[in-house]
């Protein structure tokens, strides 16, 4: 059965250029130039109950607009969502009592309180009785490892430790739908770490249904198995991650630094039948070649006595949606009057 269900979302913001300036300033009390950014395009897509889905796709790409709608803060500009069989922007009571959004960029805690107070106040908001709610706290702070810090003011914590209360006020009335908008974001390796694994444990044990939105590809990868590409408002890729990373994970890029100067087409030549030269200077190059011939190559430049120095990495994930999305649209989204995908213009007179 689905949780969510998306058909044809959209969503539109009309926003004003504002020039600097008094001259300007003058001109826009009569004459304001409207613009229209197509944050999110007609995007369908259903997501099952106890499914963990990433959500993913470069800056800009019409995430967190699309969580706003699917949370009810947003009003769309057109097409239709249901949510747990709601209507996520006519805000009913029970719909808000059964789901959980946290913002890696928005705080809902007290500053100047120690965590457990605001932690306490969600309580009171959703009623959640005394025995359940002690219970629950102790969970998940146990869960997160912060049951020793439920007392110290906020502003005191780490960022990583923040988040963790973060999390504890989000779903303290245990939701069994999580909306998360870069839960990791800017914490260190063993918290973003404890973070995955707390969300993994969670949707487990609670068979809680996760859209999960995050620069980081780890996050993903831990917690969910399908992916979502987003990339200029619209869908580019919807599947399942292991396919996903398949299609590029199989390339790899190999950065080598010559031990003396090699001309482009002696390069080109050599390494023709394995690879494809992506950048070159002479005396460093980045080469793409397929997993399965790392080895050959590297076999070659040392043969050939070229090598000083080489590292072999991933394809980095934003290439990865950009060619997903260009496999899928060609270069269609892609404005061609210098504004980024998605925007459109049109000057109205008011005065
Ligand atoms: N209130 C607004 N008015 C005008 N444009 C907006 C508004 N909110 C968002 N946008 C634009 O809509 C587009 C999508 O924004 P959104 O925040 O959904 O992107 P995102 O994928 O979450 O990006 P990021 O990864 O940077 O958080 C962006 O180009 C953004 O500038």
């Amino acid at each position: 059965m689905s949780a969510i269900t998306v058909r044809d979302l959209s969503k539109t913001f009309a926003y004003y250029r504002k020039q600097s300036g008094l001259r300007h300033s003058l001109r826009n009390l009569f004459h304001r130039e409207q613009l229209y950014r197509h944050a999110v395009a007609n995007i369908s897509f259903d997501i099952g109950q106890g499914e963990a889905v990433g959500f993913i796709g470069p800056n800009g790409a019409g995430k967190t607009t699309t969580l706003k709608m699917l949370s009810g803060i947003l009003h769309p500009s057109a097409g239709e969502a249901r949510v747990l069989g709601y209507v996520p922007w006519e805000r009913r009571r029970e719909f808000k009592r059964r789901f959980a959004i946290v913002m890696g960029q928005k705080s809902q805690l007290w500053w100047d309180l120690p965590a457990n107070e605001s932690i306490y106040l969600n309580k009171c908001i959703y009623g959640i009785d005394e025995r359940e709610y002690r219970m629950t706290l102790d969970e998940l702070a146990e869960m997160l490892d912060v049951k020793h810090l439920l007392g110290v003011q906020v502003r005191r914590l780490s960022l990583g430790e923040r988040m963790k209360m973060e999390i504890i006020a989000a779903l303290i009335h245990r939701p069994k739908l999580l909306f998360l908008d870069e839960p990791t974001l800017g914490l260190d390796f063993a918290a973003q770490q404890n973070v995955r694994q707390f969300l993994k444990a969670y949707k487990e044990e609670k068979q809680a249904t996760i859209l999960l939105t995050s620069h980081y590809m780890r996050d993903i990868e831990h917690v969910c198995g399908r992916a979502l590409v987003i990339h200029g408002g619209q869908i580019a890729y919807d599947g399942k991650l292991s396919r996903m990373s398949e299609s590029f994970g199989r390339r790899k890029r190999m950065k080598v630094r010559f031990a003396a100067f090699i001309p482009p087409e002696e390069l080109h030549e050599l390494v023709r039948l394995l690879a494809v030269v992506r950048t070159h200077d002479g005396l460093t190059a980045e080469l793409e070649v397929s997993a399965d011939e790392v080895k050959p190559l590297a076999r070659l430049l040392i043969d050939h006595d070229l090598v000083e120095d080489w590292t072999v990495e991933e394809v980095p994930v934003e290439e990865v949606i950009e060619r997903l999305y260009k496999a899928k649209f060609g270069n269609e989204g892609e404005g061609d009057d210098g504004e980024a995908p998605g925007t459109r213009q049109r000057h109205a007179q008011e005065g």
